[in-house]
């Protein structure tokens, strides 16, 4: 059942078409793999869903209705996201960031913000750190922090916008481990990432990007081995090159 419909959107800054005509449908519970070159688009994609960026023209569509027919803030509660640099607040504990929409957004009275905000902190392995600030927390935890917080406004969708990327290597796997129970768990996920381990044992499909273009879509064994375009081909053996075909 489709959750999530890109009808030729088109979106551009200045003169510069970023997306060129993107369709594709999600289905609910599918984890989509974005992969393409630098400035291909994959990022602005992923903007257009919260309507952190606004397309020019065509549709998105979630459940059926159009993401600009939807209340603002009640979308960003329906789409989580997931930053590549965390976007925490520095000065709050981890609880606090975990708190903090659940308070303001949802409505939740302190008592209720904090038990369910320890229950996504227990989700992501991070209880024990509730009350540690950013500065004291790795990477990994930084952003299984972030994970948490989006996962607290209860959304419909996850968008992961290079959730590993900002990480020293050893802290990867831990992120990734993550993102793999989410997937376990049944949540809607559209993941722009380097990470090729986790493209091939966790993608229901990858979709590459180029220039703007959706180039190819399809489950990661066949992309991987059978692509139909040498571009695809060529872009997946370097990326599995440089990020490891391994499974972490
Ligand atoms: N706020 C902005 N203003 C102007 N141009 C932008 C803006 N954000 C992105 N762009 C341009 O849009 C194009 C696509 O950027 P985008 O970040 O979506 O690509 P990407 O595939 O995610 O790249 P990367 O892998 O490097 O993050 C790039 O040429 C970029 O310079």
């Amino acid at each position: 059942m489709t959750l999530l419909e890109f009808d030729d959107v088109h979106q551009s800054y200045g003169e510069e078409e970023v997306l060129d005509g993107i369709s594709f449908d999600v289905d609910r519970g599918a984890v989509e793999v974005i992969i393409g070159p630098s400035g291909s688009g994959k990022s602005t994609l992923l903007r257009c869903v919260n309507r952190l960026t606004d397309i020019d023209t065509g549709d998105i569509r979630l459940d059926g209705t159009s993401i600009y027919a939807r209340d603002e803030n009640e979308l960003r509660q329906q789409v989580g996201m997931v930053f590549q640099d965390f976007n925490l607040f520095t000065h709050l504990t981890a609880l606090e960031n975990v708190t903090l929409g659940l308070r303001r957004v949802r409505g939740f009275s302190k008592d209720e913000a904090v038990a369910d905000a320890c229950d996504q902190l227990e989700r992501v392995g991070l209880l024990e750190q509730a009350e540690s600030y950013p500065a004291e927390l790795s990477g990994g935890q930084k952003q299984r922090v972030g994970i948490a917080r989006a996962l607290a406004m209860d959304p419909e969708i996850m968008l992961f916008d290079e959730p590993t990327s900002a990480l020293d290597p050893e802290l990867v796997g831990e992120v990734v481990s993550v993102m793999r129970d989410l997937a376990d768990e049944g949540m809607t996920m559209l993941v722009v990432t380097h990470e090729m381990g986790f493209a091939r044992s966790t993608a229901s499909r990858l979709t590459f990007l180029d220039d703007g273009r959706l180039v190819e879509q399809g489950p990661p064994e066949r992309l991987f081995e059978r692509p139909d375009h040498e571009r695809t081909g060529a872009f997946l053996r370097r990326l599995t090159e440089l990020h490891g075909g391994i499974d972490r």
